[in-house]
């Protein structure tokens, strides 16, 4: 039997206070048992409006920022009002024609002060529309007359970058019946697999406006000097804990936050759900040179990290029948289209040649589900093309099962999902919060939204 948690306060430890701030390395994350874990969980059966516009945190010497936001938010009501005069008039019209028109809580506050030309780092609930963010910020400081590297959005994984680039392509459109007679802005995704030779030609040919890249390739091309930033106006680093907490990753984003630091002409955005120890985060970024002293930290609803139209639950069962329960609870769910966490396979379970768990547990749903369903993977062995397609079905309508690993919990939107399932339990609270963001997304209806993990024991 699944049970769902008693509702009580959320206390994810993503911040802890230290007096030893210079001590403590960037967005270490305590981990915890899994005891540790699901007494942190909660549940909220009550659904209650996203949030409530949460204090603006900013350095003393942004106060005046804070204050022209909250005028500014008494004012406005769509993003037409806050946007005007920044952005674009064929870019408001595309945000109208996509839907966007009322801003979210975590845009309301975020926008002035991105359009007042402040480094900043947002943070806020996932799904609350960080993306939009910055490209609005992106859009209003690009001279679409020139063809040059205006924007740079780095990405921990090819997924979020794909999604990002549809996002900054749609919103690049020439809305419908309009010929803006602007320039279209030209956009670039560097994500890693194949095709970065064609990317060099275009590259030396005409520069696109914005780059979206992963740390990897980014770096490829700048060691080739085939990518000049010189005329960057924006650098975006999204999802930037995971970035700094990702050994392949994190020394190549330090060099470049070095190479191109505050005392450059750019704006600076950090952004994520997450950013553990953000105090600390916040003293670093200032004193490393990587933004402004003068850094805004937008922490919106800070006591609430997950949307609140999150229902939370778990079973306990042995470990030889983790399948059965598994299956069991899926059918009693039937979801419309879920993701199931898997954690991904230890380099020593590799080297010891064991099956690993995703594919194991991919057999048994192709098994039990596989007539009525579409039974998906994504995990980091595959290639890019294959991962590519495993996104492109989930989208799709009809019902469906993704078996993944974290892989897919970063970012990446997938506004149909209705559960998640924490097959294995996750590593850190961090990994519970983004995972179970996956759902929670702003296009369902919240009552839908259910996280229910699987806590084993021997
Ligand atoms: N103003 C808006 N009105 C309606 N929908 C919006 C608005 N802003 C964003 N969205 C939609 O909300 C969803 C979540 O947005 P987005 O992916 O930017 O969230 P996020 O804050 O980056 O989340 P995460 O931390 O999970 O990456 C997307 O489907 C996006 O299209």
């Amino acid at each position: 039997m699944a049970t769902s948690l008693p509702p009580h306060q959320l206390c994810l430890p993503v911040s802890f206070a230290s007096n030893r701030r210079q001590a403590l390395p960037l967005f270490a994350v305590k981990n915890l048992n899994p005891e540790q874990f699901l007494a942190i969980s909660y549940a909220s059966e009550s659904l209650r409006p996203l949030s409530s516009v949460g204090p603006l945190h900013a350095s003393p010497s942004s106060s005046s920022f804070a204050e022209a936001s909250n005028a500014q938010l008494q004012r406005a009501s769509t993003l037409r009002e806050i946007c005007h005069g920044h952005v674009p008039e064929h870019v408001l019209r595309r945000l109208e024609e996509i839907g966007f028109v009322t801003p979210t809580d975590m845009q309301l506050q975020a926008l002035p002060v991105l359009f007042s030309g402040c480094d900043c780092i947002l943070h806020a609930q996932t799904g609350s529309g960080k993306t939009l963010a910055y490209l609005l910020l992106i859009y209003s400081a690009i001279n679409t007359q020139r063809s040059a590297v205006q924007a740079l959005i780095v990405v921990p994984t090819r997924e979020l970058g794909m999604q990002v680039t549809k996002v900054a392509r749609m919103l690049a459109a020439n809305p419908v019946d309009v010929d803006s007679g602007q320039k279209t802005c030209t956009i670039m995704a560097l994500l890693d697999g194949g095709m970065l030779k064609r990317h060099r030609s275009w590259l030396k040919a005409e520069p696109p406006m914005i780059v979206v890249a992963t740390v990897a390739s980014l770096c490829q091309m700048l060691q080739k000097h085939v990518l000049n930033l010189e005329a960057m106006k924006v650098l975006v680093v999204d999802e930037v804990d995971f970035i700094f907490s990702s050994s392949k990753q994190v020394s190549s984003i330090r060099k470049l936050l070095t190479m191109y630091s505050s005392s450059s002409a750019h704006q600076t955005i950090f952004a994520s759900a997450s950013i553990p120890q953000h105090r600390h985060f916040v003293h670093a970024c200032i004193q490393q040179k990587w933004t402004k002293n003068d850094v805004v930290h937008i922490h919106v609803n800070p006591v609430e990290p997950m949307p609140a139209c999150i229902r939370h639950r778990y079973m306990i069962c042995l470990r030889n029948q983790r399948y059965q329960a598994l299956v069991s609870l899926l059918q009693s769910d039937a979801p419309e289209s879920a993701i199931i966490f898997v954690n991904e396979q230890s380099e020593k379970s590799k080297k010891a040649g064991n099956i690993q768990t995703i594919t194991l547990l991919f057999d048994v749903l192709k098994k039990s589900f596989g007539e009525c369903s579409e039974i998906l993977l994504l995990e980091e062995d595959m290639n890019f093309n294959q991962r590519a397609t495993s996104l492109s079905e989930m989208r799709k309508k009809g019902p469906h099962l993704l078996v993944a690993t974290d892989i897919a919990a970063r970012g990446v939107d997938l506004p149909e999902t209705t559960h998640i399932y924490n097959f294995d339990l996750p590593k850190t609270a961090v990994h519970y919060l983004h995972r179970a963001g996956r759902t929670g997304q702003m296009k369902k209806e919240p009552a839908s939204k259910n996280v229910s993990q699987l806590k084993d024991v021997h």
